[in-house]
């Protein structure tokens, strides 16, 4: 029998990830080969127009599983049913800002989605937040949507996570495949902790294959510098790249991990390794059944345990900025 359509809210459709990231939803990329999508878009209203576009081209590619496009300016109606729910719209930064310099232009997005959210969603809906900074906006959410579970809210860092896996292929030639256990601690910011002290690379532990000195002074900032260098590069914030990593992390909150492996997702804490309850910070996770679990119980060196208390300062940093914006 046919599956009924899983509706897909995406906010800032019109823009640069939402270009790139549409397509593949309704590929089938993202909730798999057999699941119809309806698709929800959420723009501006002088955005609406380009998302009309969007959605043209959309249907002209003539996806099967393609259910339906509707475009929204309007917040309410747009996440009226979702069942996932991504929150790309919010300005992306520009050359020499850090992400938080956009808490004061983006925050205020955040408040009135998560109580729309809260208000008309489906009673299943998972939350992914892109927009940046994405964690302290996917606490804003979460914070705004009393009745929806915490854990129904990320923040996105697994492009942090790929692009951890991408340098250490490039550094060893192992295959992607083949890398498991990497993960990206804390927040998404510059201040993220990339460690690969449980990573085996084709079944070797990492930490036998790389020196320390190489992972210190080139693996940790390359990897929490990656979004400042592709703007020096491109002129744009990374926007296939973090498109991509949207997908990779819905699916695997539907679908599930890989047996015996883990990934990055930015969740909300319930103390693990210290961090305050209700942060939604990055940590190994093992995704079942629909939900994500994070690894709780390992072994932390006094490097882990340091990146993870200066991620936590980071967080709630930000988190005080929008107290003091009036946002929460
Ligand atoms: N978490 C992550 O790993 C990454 C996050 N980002 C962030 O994603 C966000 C989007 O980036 P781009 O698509 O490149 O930006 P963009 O400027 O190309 O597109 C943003 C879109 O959002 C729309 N928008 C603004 N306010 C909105 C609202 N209240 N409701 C609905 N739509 C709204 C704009 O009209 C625009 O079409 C930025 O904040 C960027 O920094 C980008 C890369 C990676
Ligand atoms: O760096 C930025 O501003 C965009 C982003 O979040 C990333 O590429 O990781």
């Amino acid at each position: 029998m046919a599956k009924s359509p899983v509706t897909v809210t995406v906010t800032g459709a019109a823009g640069n990830i939402g270009y790139a990231l549409l397509f593949r939803i309704a590929s089938g990329a993202m909730l798999g080969p057999d699941v119809p999508v309806r698709l929800n878009l959420l723009e501006i209203p002088q955005a609406v127009k380009a998302a009309e576009g969007t959605a043209m081209e959309l249907n002209d590619a003539a996806f099967p599983l393609l259910d339906s496009v509707n475009i929204y300016d309007d917040v309410n109606q747009a996440f009226e049913g979702s069942n996932v729910a991504l929150l790309v719209g919010a300005r992306p930064r520009t050359k020499g800002m850090e992400r938080a310099d956009l808490l004061a232009a983006n925050g205020g997005i955040f408040g009135p989605q998560g109580r729309a959210i809260n208000d008309h969603a489906a009673d299943d809906v998972k939350v992914l937040v892109v927009g940046n900074p994405a964690n302290t906006n996917a606490f804003i959410a979460a914070a705004s949507a009393p009745d929806v579970p915490a854990d129904r809210f990320n923040a996105m860092m697994r492009l942090d996570h790929n692009r951890a896996m991408s340098q250490l292929k490039e550094k060893t030639g192992t295959p992607i495949s083949e890398i498991e256990k990497v993960v990206v601690w804390g927040n998404h910011s510059a201040d993220q902790h990339p460690d690969v002290s449980y990573a085996t690379l084709a079944g070797r532990p990492a930490l036998e294959m790389l020196d320390a000195e190489w992972l210190s002074s080139y693996f940790v900032p390359t990897v929490a510098k990656r979004g400042a260098a592709i703007i020096e590069a491109r002129g744009a914030s990374s926007a296939a790249s973090a498109a991509s990593a949207a997908i990779d992390h819905v699916y695997d909150w539907v679908n599930g991990t890989p047996d015996g492996s883990w990934t990055t997702a930015g969740v909300a804490s319930h103390g693990e390794y210290g961090v305050p309850e209700g942060l939604i910070f990055g940590f190994p996770t093992i995704s079942r059944g629909g939900a994500w679990e994070i690894v709780s119980d390992l072994d932390i060196s006094d490097a882990t345990r340091a990146g993870i208390k200066r991620n936590i300062a980071a967080a709630q940093e930000e988190l005080d900025a929008v107290r003091d914006l009036g946002i929460l």
